[in-house]
Parts: structure tokens; sequence; C-alpha cells
């Protein structure tokens, strides 16, 4: 089965990171092509910069956060409908980073999600757990609440949508969790969302890793940070060996 494999770029990235998109798509393989989609979340500012490159490259590109709605007096957000206008296919919505910094609670990211639906846009929702969460045993308890509330009404625009499991202690950090602990949560999550929607894994992954991260039952791709930031970090990571799950 395919993968998918998403970079996120976070507050990194000036012009000139065309060139990054640019090598990525020479180092991508027919091979890679057949077993991947890839996907690029720049900032912002980057997207339309990056859409010609990205076309050439045969990669998609995505934003990291919308509003909720597509347009308004709402001073320094930036709507799902203006990510679509740039070149976006894809956006994250709910990432730790955002949960942790503002304040973003499951419902306003299922009402994001929505929002980045109704624009055209796939949601990449993230969830995961806290270290103390992790440490009390609650992991499962955590994720499964936060993907009940965050998940979009499926009537919007067919309602096509993606999860990323990002445990909040493995993101950064260069600790990924044991085998068993991802594929309980990927399992809990997977109960919620059905047989249809990918579920990423994000945290740490890297080439090194990333084929037994990929291999584990319902793990349909990762989600990356540190390492997407290099095309040949980030192709190292798309090209690891995995095995089927089926
Ligand atoms: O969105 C990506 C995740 O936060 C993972 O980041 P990381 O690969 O740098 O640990």
């Amino acid at each position: 089965m395919r993968r998918l494999i998403v970079g996120n770029w976070k507050m990194n990235g000036l012009r000139g990171a065309e060139k990054e998109i640019t090598r990525l798509g020479e180092l991508l393989t027919p091979d890679d092509r057949k077993r991947a989609d890839v996907v690029v979340c720049p900032p912002a500012t980057l997207l339309g910069c990056l859409v010609e490159e990205a076309a050439a490259a045969g990669i998609e590109l995505g934003g990291q956060n919308c509003h909720i709605r597509p347009s308004g007096a709402h001073t320094g957000e930036v709507s799902a409908e203006m990510l679509a206008d740039a070149g976006a296919k894809w956006c994250i919505v709910g990432h730790s980073e955002r949960r942790q910094d503002h304040g973003e609670r499951s419902a306003l990211v299922r009402a994001k999600a929505e929002a980045a639906l109704r624009a055209g846009l796939t949601p990449i929702i993230c969830v995961g757990e806290k270290p103390e969460d992790h440490e009390a045993g609650r992991a499962e308890a955590v994720v499964g609440s936060q993907i009940e509330v965050a998940m979009p009404n499926i009537g919007i625009s067919g309602g096509r949508f993606v999860t990323a499991y990002e445990p909040i202690w493995a993101v950064g950090t260069g600790v990924v969790p044991r085998p068993s602990h991802i594929e309980a949560i990927h399992a809990r999550i997977r109960k919620t969302v059905g047989p249809d929607t990918p579920i990423l894994y994000g945290g740490s992954v890297k080439g090194k890793n990333a084929g037994g991260i990929l291999s584990i039952p319902n793990v349909d791709g990762a989600l990356i940070g540190g390492a997407s930031l290099k095309a040949e970090d980030f192709h190292e990571i798309i090209s690891a060996r995995w095995t089927d799950h089926g």
C-alpha cells in the first residue's frame, strides 16, 4: 500500500527554498513515486513561491494551519481559501505546537478541519498526548477523545481527511515510542476514523527509523518536521524500505 509522507517545515524557510523542492524532485525515483505520495507544508509566505517547483517535482503543497472563516477582520490570520488560492491542497490542523502555544482545543481543530474541507483542502488532523499523560498511562484515552471531538463532519465536501498521531514527548526530541505503543494508539484512532482514513505517525522520524515505523500496523505514512527541511534527509525517509501490513 502507498504511504503518505508529509513534510512540515514549521517556521523555517525563506525565498530560495525552491531549490530544496527541485532537489527533492531530482532525488525521487520512479519507484519512490510508486510507493509514496509526498506533500510539503512550508510557511504560508512560501506557498506561492514554491508552486511551480512543486508541480515540476510531482509534490503537493499544504498549509500548516488555517482560520475557521474564509475571510474577514482577523488580523494576522490565513484562511483555508487563501491557502488553496496560493496552491495548497492540504492543511495541517491541531498540531501540538498550536495546541500548546495558542491554546487550540479539539473543538476548534474540528472547525478548522471543516473550514479546510470547505475550501477543497484535505485536512491533516494532529492528535497526541502530553508527556504527563503518557507517564500516567492515559495516552490511549487522551488521543481517543481528541480524535472523537476533532473529526470533521463527513458530509462536508466528501469529508476526506487524514489523521496524524504525534506524541508531544516525541516531537523534536529524538525519542521515538516503542512500536507497540504506536501500534496501540493507531489501533485506537482506527476504531474512530474507520478503515479508509490514513493515519500518519509523527515525532522524530528520520531515515534510519522510518522503515521500521512505516511497517507498524495502521501506520499509513509519516509527518516529518526537522528531517523534512533538507531534500536529502527527507528523501532518505521517503525511500526507506517498509514491510506492507496489508
Ligand atoms: O509536524 C511534525 C512533527 O511535529 C514532528 O517533528 P519532528 O520530526 O521534528 O520530531
